[in-house]
């Protein structure tokens, strides 16, 4: 199924906002976990065992996985995933972008290789550079136009014809590079005010929302000021706060603990 109406469908199913983000770091493991391949497929495993019912994504980020050399934990996971809860959409987060031959590479690395549904992307390139993505109509695109990170502004705000770049980013992509609908945005919790403005740019084109839980991003602020009419149209997606609740022995409860309690805060604010 294309990952857009995946998506849809299990906002729907889930009546849940939340990605939950699986940024395994061994030194934060429960101690039965060993930090090797099959200690970092195991974790992740069972947190997204335990979080699923309240997920409407997961999103894996690459870089947690290539540093300890675990790539084939990050392969058996997205197969787990898939296989156990077929419905939730898989992002995976390797904010790729390269010149047209390379983005090539790039993109048969997230869908063929890891079988991701959606990958995140790196526009500064321009948009040769994630052509290859866009290209595959049945996947997903999540483009970074603001993001969560204290120096976003540093180059995201600069202003060129009368706006910041990051809303030039939000108005290419929804009028310009979504030509077969396949495209989201990505925009921190941290940053409600720029949030609205790009939902006032991008009409109902999902954005992906990281920064609340260990980035102090509040959740209904979120919520309030890009949620679309229907009260869809987010990714509010959360790593350490769910996958490190608890160090001890009900790991797996407290992930579900906050993943449960981060979907209850969000529908709260959509009313
Ligand atoms: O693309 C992302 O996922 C992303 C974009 C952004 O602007 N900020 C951001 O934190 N992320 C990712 O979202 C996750 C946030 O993790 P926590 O702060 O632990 O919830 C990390 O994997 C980041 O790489």
């Amino acid at each position: 199924m294309q990952f857009m109406q995946a998506l849809k469908d299990r906002w729907s199913s889930s009546n849940s906002l939340v990605c939950v983000g699986l940024d395994p770091e061994p030194a934060k493991f429960p101690r039965n976990f060993a930090g090797d391949e099959e200690g970092v497929f195991a974790f992740c495993r069972d947190i997204a065992d335990a979080t699923a019912q309240y997920a409407c994504a997961f999103k894996p980020q690459i870089a947690h996985f290539a540093a300890l050399g675990a790539e084939g934990a990050l392969t058996r996971l997205i197969a787990h995933l898939h296989a156990a809860h077929p419905g939730v959409p898989v992002i995976l987060d390797a904010k790729r972008g390269d010149i047209g031959s390379t983005a090539e590479q790039y993109a048969r690395e997230a869908f063929d290789r890891y079988a991701a549904d959606a990958v995140t992307a790196n526009p500064y390139l321009g948009r040769d550079s994630v052509q290859p993505f866009l290209d595959r109509a049945d996947r997903g695109v999540v483009i970074l136009c603001r993001t969560s990170n204290k120096g976003a502004g540093d180059l995201q705000d600069l202003v060129i014809d009368g706006r910041p770049l990051y809303q030039h980013v939000a108005e290419k992509v929804a009028n310009e590079w979504n030509t077969h609908g396949n495209c989201a945005l990505v925009v921190g919790a941290t940053w409600p005010e720029q949030l609205r403005e790009v939902r006032a740019i991008i009409g109902d084109m999902p954005i992906l929302v990281p920064g609340v839980g260990a980035q102090g991003g509040d959740a209904e602020a979120v919520v309030r000021n890009a949620a679309t009419k229907d009260g869809m149209g987010l990714l509010v997606s959360s790593s350490r706060a769910i996958l490190y609740a608890s160090s001890g022995d009900d790991y797996a409860e407290a992930a579900a603990r906050a993943a449960r309690e981060l979907r209850d805060t969000i529908n709260a604010a959509r009313g």
